[in-house]
């Protein structure tokens, strides 16, 4: 588990308390995992935010939600720079509102749909729960620059995912093993390229 300073914790804390206040109202995450917020959304977020340590320049999320995990990277990391990319309004307006009342200096929302954007040329793209491997590769492929490296938080169904995508693309991969579910990973992918 990554080791947070007080400030960190604080933060953390202030956006759980967010996710809870509006969670009623816009179903940022499903409702039976309101009372897994720490111990599973956000941990699994700090858990990339420790997997990426190294990782610098722009940093891109897609399909950001309620902010799971762009807002825990961008408390984590305040040296990247986190754009979030999330087409529904009402998210995307939540995602301003813990911006600024987090006070996050390095971070931003973009209301687009993903393959509408004009390419963002990210040096880091991430994205959580948002679509099939096969699918997400394209999204990322978009938005990720040649020698960039994608960061995509998966389920149990990861390594059939994984095999279905290579069909279509080539990819070097490095598995990290969740931290609170042993099926599920945090794919690590640079390389990628049209098979
Ligand atoms: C299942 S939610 C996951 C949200 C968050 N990443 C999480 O793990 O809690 C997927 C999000 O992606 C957004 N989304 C889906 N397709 C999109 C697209 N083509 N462009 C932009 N956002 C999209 C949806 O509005 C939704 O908020």
């Amino acid at each position: 588990m990554l080791s947070v300073s007080r400030e960190t914790a604080g933060q953390l804390a202030g956006y759980a308390a967010l996710l809870r206040k509006w969670n009623p109202a816009i179903n940022l995450i499903a409702p039976s995992t309101v009372d897994q917020i720490e111990s599973r959304h956000i941990a699994d977020c700090t858990h990339l935010a420790e997997a990426s340590v190294g990782a610098q320049g722009k940093w891109v999320d897609l399909g950001s939600g309620g902010g799971l995990p762009a807002v825990v990277l961008a408390i984590a990391r305040p040296d990247l720079n986190v754009t979030m990319v999330e087409s529904d309004q009402r998210k995307a307006s939540f995602l301003r509102t813990a911006i600024r009342e987090l006070s996050l200096k390095n971070a931003q929302v973009i209301s687009q749909r993903i393959e509408a954007l004009d390419r963002l040329e990210a040096a880091h793209v991430s994205a959580r729960a948002l679509a099939p491997l096969p699918r997400l590769m394209s999204y990322v492929e978009r938005h990720l620059e040649t020698d960039g490296t994608a960061w995509l938080m998966k389920g149990r169904n990861w390594q059939a995912e994984v095999s279905e995508a290579r069909k279509d693309w080539s990819f070097d991969l490095k598995a990290h093993p969740s931290a609170t579910d042993p099926d599920a990973a945090i794919l690590e992918i640079t390389g990628i390229r049209h098979a």
